[in-house]
Parts: structure tokens; C-alpha cells; sequence
């Protein structure tokens, strides 16, 4: 994957660093791939804007290093810029040094009343070396910049942000642009953050694309670049047995989510898709369905019945989890069908109630998975079913603990792939797909509006209409997440979850007319 979709490569501010170093073992002057950074956020800066005041913020690291290169970048095109200051110059590196000493405008040492008189604000005070929270004169800045609401463009990252998870370390600003360099970060994509930054722009700043083969990276911002040779296109001697058979389960109150999840399958290519449903909701699915075939669970023995309708080996691909109910007795039930699917051994996905109908035993689900399986628990299903991840004071307390720290959804992501033996996709407006080998996708081009209820059982349904067609789980997550956020992209306002599965055809043609002619 990793050759396929290099310009995807997320990496951390660490692996930044290294592949910084790795830069300049190659041959990269430090000093070059600096002024080439700032010379890359003046350019933008001066396409953006037209001349205005300038207040260029510039710390004591690299980041500051970065803002004098384009406080020098702008004075030469003749716009007014004030420098603030803040760190100690001979500490600095010595490429940072050998710039700020060929600044040739006045220094002034960093205050918030320097930005009475500033329209906009380059701010270059921390970047990637950010270790702890900001305090002091900096903290002070970085809250009157905020307050004051000009217009900001970030080097690298707003500062505050931390480039590994998203979070805020203490304040930061927001963007209306943010200039990174080489690749993105995880922070980029991750909310907050990705709230913060603006528009993202990447910088090609000379680093040789060679350095990331030594990096061994494990993380990918979304595109169809990752998948598309994978994706299950209908041969031209096909025919519908060759595009497998998807069952989803649906339980006997909530029957429009299972419903939503066998359209979602229809749409995405499944050759057929049976709903299974209990004898006293049969007639609802029924009458409801058309080219969704309806197969009775006979009371009482609805497990024996969906056992026995997955004897049939050509059911290749099997959804549990919307609307499956998790009331009284039908919680138990739940959790016999999920664990029948996963019996199997063949490609599952579990959402919704089959995920929460294990929140008191989650190992019960987890030593049953042992085939591919794909779970895309929200926020709090994730909540309930990996509350060790969440909560555990091992995990808070390691040395590792910024890595570890729970507000990264990167990292628990990943650890709850681990744990459970599952790829999982933790769905949100930032959705993280992990893989139990340490692989791991950001999504980053879903639309608020896939805030609505459904969206998320369609999204089960996509993931088990690719499953049936023999992708692999990581892939199929990775397709029907990013196919999910294009398709709401393409309904924007007035989306409900109905039309996701109706507005597939459109997304897919663009796809194939883009990948595939
Ligand atoms: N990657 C690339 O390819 C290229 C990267 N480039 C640029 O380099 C940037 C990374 O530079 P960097 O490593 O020097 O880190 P940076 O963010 O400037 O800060 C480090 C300084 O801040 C300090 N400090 C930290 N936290 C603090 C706090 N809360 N409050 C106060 N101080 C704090 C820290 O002090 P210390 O922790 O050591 O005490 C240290 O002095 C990167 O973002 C990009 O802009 C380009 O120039 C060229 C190519
Ligand atoms: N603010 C947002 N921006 C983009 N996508 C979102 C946002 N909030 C939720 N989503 C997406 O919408 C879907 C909601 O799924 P889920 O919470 O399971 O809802 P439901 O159970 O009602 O189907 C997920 O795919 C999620 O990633
Ligand atoms: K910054």
C-alpha cells in the first residue's frame, strides 16, 4: 500500500523529524529545505491575500526558524511586516540562526499589542516540536490572536495543536490557512483539529520521497489511490453468483436501519442481498422489499433458522447490528446471531446493537472473531465496548502516555483492532479504520450532514456489499467509508439517510470514469 499511495502517507511530527534528518543525510541542506518552507508559505500567503500588515509571530524552534524566512520573503515584496519574537537566537539551530540573521527588518520581542496594528498573522511560533502545554507570554499571544479574529495562516500547524492527535495542547489558534510541508499529519485530520487548520495546503519543499521507505509508516489519509485497484468492478462475463451473496439480519422493531443496510448493499454491487427477519416482523420486510429477497427466522429458533440459512456456502457475506434490538430477551438474541455470523468464519460486520449487546462481555465477541470482521462502532458503542481503552489507568499512565492518551483516535483505534481481532472503524466526522496489524486510514471527506440517523446502518451495508464481492476488510472499509462521504457530499443539505443508498450510482460512475478509463 504503502508504494501504491505515497502521497497519502500521513506522518507524525516525529517521523517528520526523522524524515527531515534523513533529508539531509541524502544530501538536503537544512538550510535550503527551510527557506524552501517559508518561501512555500510567502507564496501562498501573497496568492491568498493582497498586501497587508503583517505580524509574523516567530518561536523558538524551527517552526520560528520557518517565520523569519517569510517575514523576509514578504518585506521583499514590499508589504509592511512587524517581527515578534520569541525564543533565544543562539539556541536556535544553526539553519534557523543563519535565516533570522539574514532578516533585515526591525525585531520586536513578542506581545500582544503588537497586534493593534496588524491585519493578518503568520503564525510561526511552535510546530512539530511542541512538547507540552503552552503557557506564559506565548499563551497570552496566542489568546489575543484568537480574540481579535484576524486573519491567520498557520506554518506547519496552528501552534498548539499537536500534529499527532489532534488535540490542543493548552490554546491555540484558528486558521484560515495552514501551510504544511512534504506530507500532512495525523493532527491535520484528526477534530479538533482539523477544525483549527483552515484550508490545508502541502508544500513540496525538496525532502526526496525516498526517505519514507526507511519510516516504515502505517497511516493513510483516505483516497481512493489505496483501494481502487482492489475494488471489485463486474467482470464482463460475470454474472450476479460471481458478486456474492450479502444476508443481513434485521431485527423485529427497528426495521427500516436493516433495511437501510440491504439497499446500502444492493447499491454497492452485492449480486444478492437476503434479509433474514424474524417470523413476527416478516410481513413488514416483506412488503417493504422488492429486489431484496426476505428470509423467515420461525419463532423461537431464529438462531437455528439463520444457522441453518448460512449453511448455504454461497451466503459469502454477512451484516449484524441495525435495528437488531437490544430490549429484554431480544439482547440475547442479538448476541446469538452475531456469534452464529462469526461462527462461520466468513466476512462480517458488526454494528449498531451487536456491538452494544456485548458491552458486559466484550471478550465473549472478540475470542469469537477468528475470519475477517469488520465492527463500526460510533463514539459510544467504542464507549461500551472497549472500556479498558478508554479508562484504564495502565493506558493513562504509561510513559507512552501522549501515544496512548485516550483523545487520540488514532491510537485507540488501532489498540481496539488489537484487542478484538477486528478491523475497526470508529465513525465520527473524523473516521479512523484500523486494522489488527497496525494499518491504519483517516477519512477526511465526509460531510456534516451524514449526521443523521440511518447514515450509519447504509454505511454497514456498503462495507457487507463489498465484503460479498470479495474485498478484503481493511479495503472494504477504507472504499465504502470514503464512497459513503463522497455520495453525502454529492445530497449535501437536506440529506437523509434514504437517499445514500439512491445517490451511490452517480459516486460510482464518477469513480469508475476517474480510476478505470
Ligand atoms: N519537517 C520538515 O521537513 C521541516 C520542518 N521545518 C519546520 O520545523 C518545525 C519543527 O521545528 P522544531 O523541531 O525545532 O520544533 P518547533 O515547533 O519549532 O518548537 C520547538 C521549540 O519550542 C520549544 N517548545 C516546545 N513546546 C513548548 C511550549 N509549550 N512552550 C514553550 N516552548 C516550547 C522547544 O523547547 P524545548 O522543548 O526544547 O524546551 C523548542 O525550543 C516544523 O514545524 C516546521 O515548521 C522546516 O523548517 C523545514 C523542514
Ligand atoms: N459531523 C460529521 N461529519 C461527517 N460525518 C459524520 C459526522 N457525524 C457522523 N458522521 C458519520 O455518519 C454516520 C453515522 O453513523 P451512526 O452514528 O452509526 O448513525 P446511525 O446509527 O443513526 O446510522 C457515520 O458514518 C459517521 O462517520
Ligand atoms: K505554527
Amino acid at each position: 500500500m504503502a508504494q501504491i499511495a505515497s502521497t497519502q502517507l500521513l506522518l507524525t511530527p516525529n517521523e517528520m523529524g526523522m524524515a527531515d534528518k534523513a533529508a539531509v543525510v541524502a544530501g538536503e541542506s537544512a538550510f535550503t529545505l527551510m527557506a524552501s518552507a517559508g518561501k512555500a508559505v510567502a507564496d501562498a500567503i501573497m496568492t491568498r491575500w493582497s498586501k497587508h500588515s503583517v505580524l509574523v509571530m516567530a518561536g523558538p524552534g524551527n517552526n520560528g526558524g520557518d517565520g523569519f524566512v517569510i517575514a523576509q520573503a514578504l518585506l521583499q515584496h514590499g508589504w509592511p511586516v512587524t517581527l515578534a519574537f520569541m525564543g533565544q537566537i543562539d539556541v536556535m539551530s544553526e539553519e534557523a540562526q543563519a535565516h533570522a540573521k539574514a532578516w533585515q527588518g526591525e525585531w520586536q520581542t513578542l506581545s500582544p499589542t503588537q497586534l493593534e496594528n496588524a491585519e493578518l498573522v503568520v503564525d510561526a511560533l511552535f510546530g512539530a516540536g511542541l512538547s507540552r502545554p503552552i503557557e506564559g507570554v506565548a499563551h497570552d499571544m496566542l489568546e489575543a490572536v484568537a480574540q481579535s479574529g484576524l486573519p491567520v495562516c498557520a506554518v506547519d500547524v496552528p501552534s498548539g495543536l499537536d500534529g499527532e492527535t489532534g488535540q490542543v495542547f493548552g490554546v491555540t489558534v484558528n486558521a484560515e490557512l495552514t501551510v504544511t510541508f512534504f506530507r500532512k499529519k495525523p493532527g491535520h485530520l484528526l477534530f479538533p483539529g482539523r477544525g483549527l487548520c483552515g484550508e490545508l495546503m502541502v508544500a513540496d519543499i525538496g525532502i526526496p520521497v525516498t526517505v519514507l521507505d526507511e519510516l516504515n509508516l502505517q497511516t493513510w489519509e483516505n483516497n481512493p489511490e489505496l483501494w481502487y485497484q482492489k475494488y471489485p468492478w463486474p467482470r464482463l462475463d460475470g454474472h450476479k453468483f460471481h458478486r456474492g451473496h450479502a444476508v443481513v439480519y434485521g431485527g423485529e422493531t427497528m426495521t427500516g436501519a436493516s433495511r437501510l443496510t440491504a439497499r446500502g448493499a444492493m447499491r454497492i454491487g452485492a449480486g444478492l442481498v437476503t434479509l433474514a427477519a424474524p417470523i413476527k416482523a416478516w410481513a413488514v420486510y416483506a412488503t417493504a422489499l422488492t429486489g431484496v429477497m426476505v428470509a423467515k427466522l420461525e419463532q423461537s429458533q431464529e438462531t437455528e433458522d439463520f444457522e441453518e440459512l448460512l449453511l448455504d456456502s454461497r451466503h459469502n457475506a454477512i451484516a449484524v447490528g441495525p435495528g437488531a434490538g437490544l430490549a429484554g430477551f431480544e439482547r440475547i438474541r442479538t448476541r446469538k446471531i452475531a456469534l452464529t455470523a462469526l461462527l462461520t468464519g466468513r466476512a462480517t460486520v458488526l454494528d449498531a446493537d451487536a456491538l452494544s449487546a456485548f458491552s458486559e462481555d466484550p471478550q465473549i465477541l472478540f475470542d469469537a472473531i477468528n475470519g475477517p470482521c469488520v465492527m463500526t462502532p460510533h463514539e459510544g458503542e467504542f464507549m461500551r465496548l472497549f472500556p479498558d481503552i478508554n479508562n484504564s489507568p495502565e493506558i493513562n499512565n504509561t510513559p507512552e502516555i501522549k501515544k496512548n492518551h485516550p483523545d487520540n483516535k488514532l491510537t485507540r483505534a488501532r489498540l481496539a483492532a488489537k484487542q478484538s481481532g477486528a478491523v475497526v472503524v470508529l465513525k465520527g466526522a473524523d473516521t479512523v479504520i484500523a486494522a489488527p496489524d497496525g494499518l491504519a486510514i483517516i477519512n477526511s471527506n465526509a460531510p456534516a450532514e451524514l449526521a443523521t440517523g440511518g447514515s450509519g446502518d447504509v454505511l454497514t451495508g456498503f462495507i457487507v456489499g463489498l465484503l460479498a464481492q470479495g474485498m478484503e476488510p481493511f479495503d472494504a472499509a477504507a472504499a465504502a467509508v470514503w464512497m459513503h462521504g463522497e455520495v453525502g457530499n454529492d445530497i449535501g443539505a437536506g440529506l437523509i439517510a434514504e437517499d445514500l443508498p439512491d445517490h451511490l450510482p452517480k459516486v460510482l460512475s464518477t469513480f469508475k470514469t476517474q480510476y478505470f478509463s
